[in-house]
């Protein structure tokens, strides 16, 4: 018996929101396989003059919508199939926020942490060789996300320029100033995931001084917690890949932060009435708001019922399993789901590529507030669903995305051939 993919999980969700639309079969057809994805083994020279290999992956799920867009992951886990699961949320994310993209992503299966910075140079330019011609700005358009940043992006940027003899900046989000980023992209995801928080508190029973967890401090956990502090709200618990920390009367960002730029948030225990915790544990320490801002299945079957706070938020992908979700249901906690939770990242990497192809660059205001107004749009539109159809915000972001998605598959020419 074969256990239940990744991939296959994520298409339950595909399921259920076809079952609220009338679709025609040809939309479902074309959304449950990927397009494409090319495999490519990348081989670089180490510091010390040797040579190692490393498996590489992009994958262009859906391009319906417009050029595929997605960001690339270097991991030691990364698989094709979580590849092509990532690219596959990427296609919904998108149509959700109504971007004019479809969804793709790549990985390199690598551990980040054992390569110097010139070996990461190395690794990243050789990425960008290998699949020179399945990227592009009108083709598919990555971006950074676990373990890689705007410098990796910068990189690629510059070896995409050097194949194509031009700079071409849209061809990459992400990327830094400097080199056509955009103001506001840094801490985008987190903005707008807290921008929806704060759209929703009223409904959602959040009040000034409510309690929050974040798991992972990378670029997501990191300024989530910063802006959730800045709005009041107290920061109890944290972890990071090597252990977590919890305070009950609340952490200390500056301190947090400055933890995290040494090593681990974890080095804060033992002060301040800081104690540890193991990563379970995190899950159900007793808040109002729990953050997963690390990898995907973080939250699953076996630790969904400790869970104590009454809404989730969604900054990574994937944390919660169909079966958490479930259980997570019928506890009445309510889950802003990833693909409108943490949008605002690719919503301002939009907002770089047009910036880009425009040649002209916007004041860090005009993002917050379009990146603000676009949360509102779509956040309303999908809490005003699951309202009026009585399913979960997962289900009614998945309903909204499709119905996108349908109409331009139906537009493309997706005509009932045989029946008149
Ligand atoms: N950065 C973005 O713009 C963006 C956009 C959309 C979604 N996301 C998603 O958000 C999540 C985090 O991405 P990021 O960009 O912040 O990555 P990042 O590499 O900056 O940070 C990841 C963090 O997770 C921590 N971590 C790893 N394993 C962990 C574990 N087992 N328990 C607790 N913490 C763990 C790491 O220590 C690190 O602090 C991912 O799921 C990513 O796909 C990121």
């Amino acid at each position: 018996m074969h256990a239940v993919s990744m991939l296959d999980q994520a298409l339950t969700r595909l399921d259920e929101a076809a079952r609220h639309l009338n679709l025609d079969a040809d939309v479902l057809e074309k959304l449950k396989y990927p397009r494409e994805t090319t495999k490519v083994r990348l081989m670089i020279r180490m510091d010390d003059g040797s040579r190692k290999s490393f498996m590489a992956w992009r994958c262009r799920y859906d391009d319906t919508r417009g050029p595929t867009k997605g960001g690339i992951r270097f991991h030691p886990d990364s698989t094709i199939e979580e590849v092509e699961t990532l690219a596959f949320w990427m296609t919904f994310k998108c149509a959700v926020m109504n971007l004019p993209y479809g969804g793709g992503k790549g990985a390199v299966q690598v551990d980040p942490h054992t390569l110097s910075k010139a070996e990461m140079e190395r690794l990243s330019r050789a990425y960008v060789q290998a699949f020179s011609k399945i990227i592009g700005p009108d083709r598919d358009i990555p971006a950074p996300d676990v373990y890689t940043n705007s410098m990796i992006m910068g990189w690629m940027a510059d070896e995409y320029a050097s194949i194509v003899g031009e700079a071409t900046p849209a061809v990459i989000t992400g990327k830094p100033i400097a080199l056509g980023g955009s103001l506001g992209r840094e801490d985008a995801t987190a903005r707008g995931g807290f921008y929806l928080v704060q759209r929703l508190a009223k409904e959602l029973g959040l009040e000034a001084g409510a309690r929050v967890v974040i798991q992972g401090f990378g670029n997501a956990g990191q300024h989530i917690a910063r802006l959730l502090a800045s709005d009041g709200y107290k920061i109890v618990a944290v972890s990071d890949s090597k252990g977590a920390i919890h305070s009950p009367t609340g952490l200390d960002i500056e301190k947090l932060l400055a933890a995290k730029k040494q090593g681990s948030v974890t080095s804060l225990a033992g002060s301040d009435g800081i104690s540890t915790l193991s990563a379970d544990d995190l899950i159900s320490v007793d808040c109002d708001l729990l953050v997963p801002a690390a990898l995907e299945d973080m939250i699953h079957k076996d630790n969904a019922a400790g869970v104590k706070a009454s809404v989730v938020l969604e900054l990574a992908n994937g944390p919660v399993t169909p079966e958490a979700d479930e259980i997570l249901a019928s506890r009445n906690i309510v889950v802003l789901p990833d693909i409108l939770a943490n949008a605002g990242g690719v919503t301002v990497s939009y907002f770089e590529w047009v910036q880009n192809r425009q040649g002209y660059y916007w004041p860090v205001e005009d993002v917050h507030a379009r990146l603000k107004s676009m949360m509102e749009r779509e956040g309303d539109a999908i809490w005003a669903l699951a309202q009026e159809k009585g399913i979960s915000l997962r289900s009614a972001a998945y309903v909204h995305a499709l119905s996108r998605l349908a109409g331009a598959i139906e537009a493309h020419g997706t005509q009932q051939f045989f029946t008149t």
